[in-house]
């Protein structure tokens, strides 16, 4: 990785070449570069590869009933292998099958699986503070108890030795029936930071009995436990995959909804129980329209990348799942909220779906993680593909992800690369959701090792051999640099992230430069001089004219905004007194309750114009 770093320094792509227009790029100087490794790339821009949706488990057909679904106790006869069952109020879990373990947890030398890395302790060091009335005391290690034996193996199963900070507090605070609202780094394990405790939880207490009124109803109805919702539909499916590990051999059975694919086959597989929904809120909303689940048994509701859950596009579509339908109400219900950052007004925002809630902050709110080496470069807009190109001639092995704003420059980059034989693939929000699925199928095996993307890939994604991510084109709001650079460097992996910057990304530039110093990163002189004289402009972190998304530094009922009185507030690592940055405050557009309607459509692109 330092190597890769170094690479890129030694390119001098801000040299004077640059500025005067005259610069001619390596790969026209001389032949080299990384070129397409395999042809099988469809059309350029997909790959074979395919979707690994629907049902894992082969069903069987033999067992009784697994309670949790529609009839408690009785689905109708399917019992996958695998599968646990609720019986007489005991967990009876499937037995051990090796086949599925492999299928499931892969082998230990597998590629493509995501081993934690050579900083993965370094986790421990970062700065815990976790606010609210009685926080419980966090778990040093996974143990049972506090955690159930079953989800124990299968954490070990993981290969997982030791919890991330988000786990170590999570777990008891679930299991303490709090609300939380979490706020960790990317690639700091924030999914196992709510599958582990609501699992762990499941496990032990089983299903809710099913209303008598459904029992007769000639339509099956789901009505799952858990409820977990994320903003794209790549990362509704990773959560399911990474649900399927932990929810193996026990009677709750993961089922994933999103838009984008056929709702006949997703209601097939409601039909075959559904106890933990992982699901996108248009398409959820679409199928609590057609009476195919009930959310009346809901214990636990997670919001995954809260703050994007929550924000202008998702908002009221969460509104209705989370307030206009038979959902139980906050206080009968446990309100999980995660992401790696949480803009002051968010937080505002989230009031309204959390109950004496613990703010959790791992590291400052917002920060990324040091185990990314972060690069700005000064490169204007007619210069960036010769410095891309460049770039990818300095890349070594390991998968480069490209952002870009718009759908139709993704569309161009990708076709650019193609016809400079690079091994690119696009995803964005007008491509089908099969070539979404290829697309990011040829990029996690390799056969693509270019992924140009708009934001949404930005998000969530965990795909282990990302070394490398350029943001050719820089957002507008700073939380989502966060994300998208957060794509490498996970699990405790070092990563590079390069940018290109110039005067047209003048909006973000504090954000920026406070992001990189709290990092510990270099900051380009350029950038501090764009910064000074930038000074005049309003706005917090990040902030400017046209963003205002500043994030809070911390639980924001701490600056003094909100109910905020509460008793002790515990906190772990070496510090626990960040400063606070600027931060806009009541949000003028949130807490709205207004519904739009037609989301069945549209699914995490149509909302958002621009992925
Ligand atoms: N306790 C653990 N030990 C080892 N690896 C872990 C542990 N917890 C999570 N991981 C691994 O770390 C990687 C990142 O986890 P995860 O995707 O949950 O991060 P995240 O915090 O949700 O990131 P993002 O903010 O990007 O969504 C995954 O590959 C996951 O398997």
């Amino acid at each position: 990785m330092a190597e890769l770093s170094n690479q890129i320094e030694r390119l001098d792509i801000n040299g004077g070449e640059t500025r005067k227009g005259g610069y001619v790029p390596p790969h026209l100087r001389s032949s080299g570069g990384r070129r397409a490794r395999n042809e099988d790339v469809e059309g350029g821009r997909g790959g074979s590869g395919g979707s690994n949706r629907g049902s894992f488990f082969g069903f069987d057909r033999r067992g009784g009933g697994r309670g949790g679904f529609g009839r408690n106790g009785g689905s109708g006869g399917f019992r996958p292998a695998g599968t646990g069952r609720w019986v007489d109020g005991k967990h009876v879990p499937a037995a051990r099958n090796e086949k599925i373990e492999v299928q499931l947890f892969g082998v230990a030398e597998d590629p493509n699986f995501q081993s934690s890395g050579i900083n993965f302790d370094n986790y421990d060091d970062i700065p815990v503070e976790a606010s609210g009335e009685e926080v419980p005391e966090p778990i040093t290690e996974f143990t049972s108890p506090p955690l159930d034996e079953l989800l124990l193996e299968n954490i070990k199963l993981a290969r997982f030795t030791k919890p991330t900070p988000v786990q170590k507090y999570s777990v008891p605070i679930v299991a303490k029936g709090r609300d939380l609202m979490a706020c960790a780094q990317t690639g700091s394990g924030k999914t196992g930071g709510f599958l582990f405790p609501v699992l762990s939880e499941s496990f032990s207490t089983g299903p809710s009995p099913i209303p008598e009124s459904a029992k007769g109803s000639y339509m099956r109805k789901a009505f799952p436990t858990a409820v977990v919702l994320a903003p794209t539909r790549e990362l509704a499916t990773q959560i399911f995959d990474e649900a399927k590990k932990f929810t193996y051999r026990s009677w709750v059975r993961p089922t994933v909804v999103y838009g984008g694919a056929d709702v006949g086959s997703q209601m097939r597989e409601l039909d075959r129980g559904c106890d933990l929904l992982v699901a996108t809120p248009g398409r959820l909303n679409d199928l609590l329209e057609r009476g195919k689940i009930s959310l009346a048994k809901v214990k636990y509701l997670v919001l995954d990348e809260a703050d994007r859950m929550l924000d202008m596009g998702f908002e009221p579509q969460i509104r209705h799942i989370v307030e206009g339908c038979d959902m139980p109400g906050v206080e009968n219900r446990q309100t999980l909220m995660f992401s790696a950052t949480f803009p002051v007004d968010i937080q505002h925002l989230a009031r309204d779906f959390l109950s004496d809630y613990i703010f959790l902050s791992v590291g400052r709110v917002g920060s990324t993680s040091e185990n990314i080496t972060q690069r700005i470069l000064y490169v204007e807009d007619e210069d960036k593909k010769s410095a891309l190109l460049d770039l990818l001639s300095a890349s070594n092995d390991g998968l480069t992800l490209i952002f870009v704003e718009t759908k139709r420059m993704a569309d161009q980059l990708t076709d650019f690369l193609i016809m400079q034989n690079f091994a690119a693939t696009a995803i964005h929000g007008d491509r089908t959701q099969g070539e979404r699925e290829r697309a990011l199928a040829a990029f996690r095996s390799g056969r693509a090792n270019l992924l140009v993307a708009t934001a949404v890939a930005a998000r969530g994604l965990d795909i282990p051999n990302v070394t490398h991510v350029i943001n050719y084109d820089l957002p507008s709001d700073v939380d989502d640099y966060v994300h998208r650079i957060g794509r490498t460097g996970r699990a405790g992996n070092t990563g590079v992230s390069t940018a290109f910057f110039n005067r047209g990304n003048k909006n973000i530039v504090k954000g920026l430069v406070e992001i990189l110093t709290e990092a510990n990163q270099e900051v380009p002189p350029f950038l501090n001089d764009i910064s000074r004289e930038s000074s005049g402009i309003r706005g917090g972190r990040g902030g400017g004219f046209f963003n205002s998304r500043a994030s809070g530094s911390r639980d924001y009922r701490k600056q003094g905004n909100g109910n905020g009185s509460w008793g002790a507030s515990r906190s772990g690592g070496s510090s626990s007194n960040w400063g606070s940055s600027g931060s806009r405050g009541g949000g003028s557009w949130g807490g709205s309750s207004s519904r739009s309607s037609g989301w069945g459509a549209s699914e995490s692109s149509g909302n958002s114009s621009w992925w």
